[in-house]
């Protein structure tokens, strides 16, 4: 397989308004790739097009070269949204498990998956308390730790660590990284410089269209700065 994701030629209207233009891309597998970009800028709106959530008005989307949408491409993408939809009157536990249920895992897989993904994002301590209690924080970790829950091929996580304390922000980051070297392909939306350093390729967007692409070493080489921000700010013609 030579792409985990593929984007062919996507646009996105939303009535008049042009979302997404002409969006092209290819994601390798075991890679961890960054889409940065403004808020507004378009990247939960293509995130959803790549799990299937919406359509786009033009062009296609291939996950594990099965085109999208496609239910049962479902089962390889772990996803995480920028909202969390969790259920606040379960415990941590039980909306673990309901969503594993989904994914039709055996008892006991489940069981070892709620363990490694609690452990994870640290909330072993609290998933016997109802989700209702949980701080803004901990709801993010919860959503992150139902995305890997099933053992996906692919993750997406739209801005994952929002709200989350910089030492577990750094832990989760690590743990990403041993993800991909298992294999793992992960799409990650950021907003956070330091974290878009961490990618192995990014895109940059901004007003719907891809400004510029490339591993983060090899963009600061061609823009001759020496950080992200600066790239995107040449990219974007804004310090030019
Ligand atoms: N369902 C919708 N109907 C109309 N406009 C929409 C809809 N969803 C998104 N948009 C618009 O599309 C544009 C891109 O939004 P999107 O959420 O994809 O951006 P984003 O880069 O993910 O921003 P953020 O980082 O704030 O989440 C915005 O102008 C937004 O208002």
């Amino acid at each position: 397989m030579d792409h985990a994701i593929r984007i062919h030629q996507v646009t996105k209207n939303f009535g008049k308004k042009n979302v997404l233009k002409d969006i092209n891309l290819s994601i390798s597998p075991g890679q961890i790739y960054g889409l940065i970009g403004p808020s507004g800028s378009g990247k939960t709106t293509l995130i959803k097009i790549i799990v299937g959530m919406d359509v786009p008005s033009k062009g296609d989307v291939q996950v594990l070269n099965t085109s999208i949408p496609n239910l049962k491409a479902l089962q390889n993408i772990g996803y995480m949204a920028q909202s969390d939809a969790l259920y606040p009157e379960l415990t941590g536990e039980e909306n673990m498990a309901f969503f594993a249920s989904l994914f039709k895992l055996k008892k006991s897989v489940q069981k070892e998956r709620i363990v490694y993904a609690a452990n994870l994002v640290d909330l072993s301590s609290h998933i016997s308390k109802k989700v209702g209690t949980y701080s803004g924080g901990m709801k993010r970790r919860l959503s992150l730790a139902i995305a890997l829950i099933h053992d996906p091929q692919i993750l997406i996580l739209d801005e994952p660590t929002v709200g989350i304390d910089p030492e577990l922000r750094l832990s989760i980051w690590n743990e990403l990284i041993q993800l991909k070297k298992k294999g793992k392909t992960i799409l990650v939306t950021t907003h956070v410089m330091d974290e878009a350093e961490k990618c192995d390729y990014l895109s940059m967007v901004r007003d719907g269209m891809i400004l510029t692409s490339g591993s983060p070493s090899a963009l600061k080489a061609q823009y001759n700065v020496s950080n992200l921000e600066e790239v995107f700010l040449k990219a974007g013609g804004t310090n030019s």
